[in-house]
C-alpha cells in the first residue's frame, strides 16, 4: 500500500507557509559564564552499587535510593524499567521482534505513515500547557539510557547524506530506520535512513543480576520516582553544582530584571546555538533546552524552588542553607505531586477511573491519605515509558503562539526552528507570551494524528526535513522488545484478537485495514501502534489498553513512594495544616508566581478559557500560605541544621 503523498504534500505546504510566521531574529547576547559545571552531559553510565545504609531522614536522597526501605535500590537512578509481560526479543535476549512468520516487521516509518495521519485539529477542551506538563512528568520519571534525544547521537548509523551504513561496519548498538521507497518527505531529498540507536541495558553496562544470559533490559537514568528530579538532578553530583549553598536557594542567573536557568558551559554541544554567545541552559535534566515551553517549565519550576526557599529563610532566619533547600525542595516536590494527580491526571485519565484505582481520593483540606505500601513496586514500567505515554506526542503542536496579556495573539514560532535553542525565551516577552500561550492555545486533539512538524521535521537543524517521532517511537517499542499489542489485551482482560475483525472492538475498521496491509499477522501488530489506535475511552484521554498500563502505572508511583505528599508519616509527612496548604497550589499558581510578569490567568491553566474558567486577575488563585511552615520550636538565636531539625522531630515524638 502507498503512504497518502496528496495529503503530506497540503501538510508540507501549509507547515512552509508558516515559515512567515514571527521568527525572531537571532538574538543571543550574552557572555559565556566559565564555569566547571554540568558535569552530567558526561557521566558515565554505570549501575551504581546498593546503598551500604539508609539514614533516616524527613528528605529524598537525589538518586532515588532508599525510598523503599526494604529494597534500597528500588526506582534508583540508573537501572531497568520494569515489565509486566515477558519481552519479545526474537532470539529471547537481545535481537528485536520479527513477524510470527519469521519475516520482517513492516518498517516503523511506513507504519508511521500508512497508520498515523497528520490532520491538525485543535482540542476544544485542553491547552497546550496539558501537552507541556506531560513532558515534565516524562522527563522526571524517565530516560533511556544512552540516547540524546536532541542532540544528535555520537554514533552514526546513517551517513550525514542519509544512505545506510552497512551492517559490519555499523556499531553494534546501531538499528537505522528505513526509509520506504516513495517516502513522501525523504524522497525528495534522497535520504534512505534515519539515525537510531538502541538503548543501553543491564547486560551492556554489566550491570549486577544479569550475568547469566537473561533477557536485556533496558536502563533509564534517571529516579523513577516522581520528585522532580529534572530540577534537583538524579545524583548529589548532579544536584551539587546547580546549588548556590546560600540561603537554600538553587542557582539563577540574572538578566534583564529576571531569573534565569544557569547556563550550560558547553553550548555547541548541549545545544543546536548558531554561535557561542547563543544562550543554552542547565539543569536536572539534560533535555531541558529540547523545547522552549519544556524549558518554560524548568524554568518555572527552579524560580519556584527560590521563591519558597527565600520565604523560609525570612519565616525561618535561624535555618541553615542546608535546611531551607531541603525544606524548599520538600514543599516544591509535593505541590507538583499535587497538580499532577489532582489537576493533571484526571483529564488524562478520567477521575472517575482514578478514584476506583486509587490514584486519587476524595480528600480535602489536611486529611491524610495513608496508602503506601513498600510491596508495591514503584519502577517506572517499559510499556509505560515506551508506549503508552508516548501516545501523548499526539498532542504536540507544531505552533507556538505568543500571546499577550490581554489575551491577544503577537506572533507565533514554528516549533522545529526552536528545538535545542532555548534562547528565544529572553528575547524581548517570550518568556510571558508563550508561558500564557500554553494557557490559552488549544493542544492538538489526542488521537492517532501526529503534527508534521514532529512527523517530518523534528530535530531537522536547518535542513529541509528532519527525523519522525513517530518512526522513532515504533522502533523504540521493537528496540525495547516490548509484547505485542495483542499481548497487552490479553493482560488488560481484553478479548485476544484471533482475526483482524477482532480489532474492530476498540479500533475503527479503516483503521484495522491499515494494519492489515501493514503488518502479517494480528500477532504482530506492535503495542506502540495499536494502542495508539483504539477509540478513547470516554472521559479519559486514551483507549483502553494503554488506559490500563497507564493507570498501573500512576498506581505504582504514589503507592510505592514513600514520601508521597498525602501521608502522615510525622517523619517525612506535612502536619495537616501544612497538607491543607499544598493541595492549594496549581499550574496557574505556578505561572502567576513564576513568570515575568503575569498577572492574569484561568483558575484551571490545563483546560481552555471559557465562561466556567475565565482569565482572572493572579491574586483571586489561590495561593499556598508559608506561615506554616513557620518554626517556632527552636530559640532564634542559634542556627538550625537539618541534624538538629531531625533530633528535634525524634524528640517530639
Ligand atoms: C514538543 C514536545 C515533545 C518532543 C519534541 C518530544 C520528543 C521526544 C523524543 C525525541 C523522544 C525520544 C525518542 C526515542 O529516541 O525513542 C521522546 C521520548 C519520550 N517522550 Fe516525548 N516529546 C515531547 C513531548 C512529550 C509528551 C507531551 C509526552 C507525554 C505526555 C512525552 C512522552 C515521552 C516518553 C514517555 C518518552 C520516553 C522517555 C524515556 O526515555 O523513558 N513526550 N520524546
Amino acid at each position: 500500500m502507498q503512504p497518502n503523498n496528496a495529503l503530506l504534500k497540503n501538510t508540507l505546504q501549509s507547515v512552509s507557509a508558516q515559515t512567515g510566521i514571527t521568527s525572531p531574529a537571532n538574538p543571543f547576547i550574552q557572555p559565556i559564564r566559565n564555569s566547571s559545571q554540568s558535569r552530567q552531559h558526561q557521566q558515565e553510565i554505570r549501575c551504581p552499587a546498593p546503598p551500604l545504609k539508609c539514614k533516616k531522614t524527613p528528605y529524598r536522597t537525589f538518586d532515588g535510593s532508599c525510598n523503599n526501605l526494604q529494597n534500597p535500590s528500588l526506582g534508583v537512578a540508573i537501572s531497568p524499567y520494569g515489565r509486566l509481560l515477558t519481552p519479545n526479543y526474537s532470539d529471547g535476549i537481545h535481537a528485536p521482534p520479527v513477524s510470527v512468520t519469521g519475516e520482517d516487521l513492516p518498517l516503523a516509518r511506513l507504519v508511521s505513515l500508512v497508520a498515523f495521519g497528520e490532520a491538525d485539529i485543535p482540542d476544544p477542551q485542553f491547552t497546550l500547557g496539558n501537552m507541556q506538563w506531560g513532558q515534565v512528568v516524562t522527563h522526571d520519571m524517565s530516560m533511556q539510557a544512552g540516547g540524546t534525544q536532541s542532540k544528535k547521537h555520537k554514533t552514526r548509523c546513517c551517513t550525514d547524506g542519509g544512505k545506510i551504513i552497512e551492517k559490519n561496519i555499523a556499531h553494534p548498538t546501531c538499528f537505522p530506520i528505513l526509509v520506504p521507497p516513495n517516502d513522501p518527505a525523504h524522497s525528495q531529498t534522497g535520504r534512505e535512513c534515519m539515525n537510531f540507536v538502541r538503548t543501553l541495558t543491564d547486560r551492556s553496562q554489566k550491570c549486577p543480576g544479569n550475568e547469566q544470559k537473561l533477557a536485556e533490559e533496558q536502563l533509564t537514568v534517571v529516579t523513577h520516582f516522581m520528585d522532580m528530579s529534572l530540577v534537583y538532578g538524579n545524583s548529589r553530583q548532579q544536584n551539587s553544582p546547580l546549588r548556590s549553598f546560600r540561603g537554600g536557594r538553587m542557582i539563577t542567573e540574572e538578566r534583564n530584571g529576571a531569573e534565569w536557568l544557569p547556563r550550560s558551559n558547553n553550548a555547541t554541544s548541549d545545544c543546536d546555538v548558531q554561535s557561542t554567545t547563543e544562550v543554552c541552559y542547565r539543569a536536572g535534566d539534560v533535555r531541558v533546552n529540547q523545547n522552549p515551553g519544556l524549558t518554560i517549565f524548568q524554568t518555572i519550576l527552579l524560580r519556584e524552588h527560590n521563591r519558597l526557599a527565600d520565604a523560609l529563610a525570612a519565616l525561618n532566619p535561624h535555618y541553615d542553607d542546608e535546611l531551607l533547600f531541603q525544606e524548599a525542595r520538600k514543599i516544591n516536590i509535593a505541590q507538583y505531586q499535587h497538580i499532577t494527580y489532582y489537576e493533571w491526571l484526571p483529564l488524562m485519565l478520567g477521575a472517575e477511573n482514578m478514584l476506583k484505582n486509587r490514584l486519587i481520593y476524595p480528600v480535602q483540606g489536611g486529611r491524610y491519605v495513608n496508602d503506601y505500601d513498600p510491596t508495591v513496586d514503584p519502577r517506572v514500567l517499559n510499556s509505560h515509558a515506551t508506549a503508552a505515554f508516548r501516545f501523548f506526542h499526539s498532542q504536540i503542536e507544531g505552533r507556538l503562539d505568543l500571546i499577550s496579556e490581554v489575551r491577544g495573539m503577537s506572533g507565533a514560532l514554528r516549533l522545529s526552528d526552536w528545538l535545542n535553542r532555548p534562547g528565544i525565551l529572553e528575547v524581548a516577552d517570550n518568556f510571558d507570551s508563550l508561558t500564557r500561550g500554553m494557557a490559552t492555545q488549544p493542544e492538538e486533539l489526542t488521537d492517532s494524528n501526529f503534527d508534521t512538524e514532529i512527523k517530518h521535521f523534528l530535530f531537522r537543524r536547518s535542513m529541509a526535513f528532519g527525523t519522525d517521532l513517530r518512526a522513532l517511537d515504533i522502533q523504540r517499542n521493537r528496540d525495547h522488545a516490548l509484547a505485542t499489542y495483542n499481548d497487552f489485551r490479553e493482560f488488560c482482560g481484553i478479548r485476544r484478537a484471533s482475526t483482524w475483525e477482532d480489532f474492530l472492538d476498540l479500533i475503527p475498521s479503516k483503521k484495522v485495514e491499515a494494519l492489515r496491509s501493514l503488518y502479517r499477522s494480528p500477532e504482530d501488530v506492535d503495542l506502540t501502534v495499536g494502542g495508539a489506535l483504539e477509540v478513547l475511552v470516554e472521559g479519559a484521554l486514551a483507549g483502553p489498553t494503554f488506559l490500563c498500563i497507564l493507570t498501573e502505572q500512576f498506581y505504582r508511583t504514589r503507592a510505592g513512594d514513600r514520601f508521597f505528599f498525602e501521608r502522615e508519616d510525622p517523619l517525612v509527612g506535612f502536619t495537616s495544616a501544612q497538607l491543607n496548604e499544598i493541595r492549594k497550589a496549581s499550574v496557574a499558581r505556578l505561572m502567576c508566581d513564576n513568570g515575568n510578569n503575569i498577572t492574569s490567568v484561568q483558575t484551571q491553566a490545563f483546560r481552555t478559557v471559557s465562561a466556567n474558567n475565565p482569565v482572572l486577575p493572579c491574586t483571586q488563585i489561590p495561593q499556598l500560605d508559608i506561615r506554616q511552615w513557620q518554626d517556632l520550636s527552636y530559640g532564634r538565636e542559634f542556627t538550625v541544621t537539618a541534624q538538629s531539625f531531625l533530633e528535634n522531630v525524634y524528640k517530639k515524638k
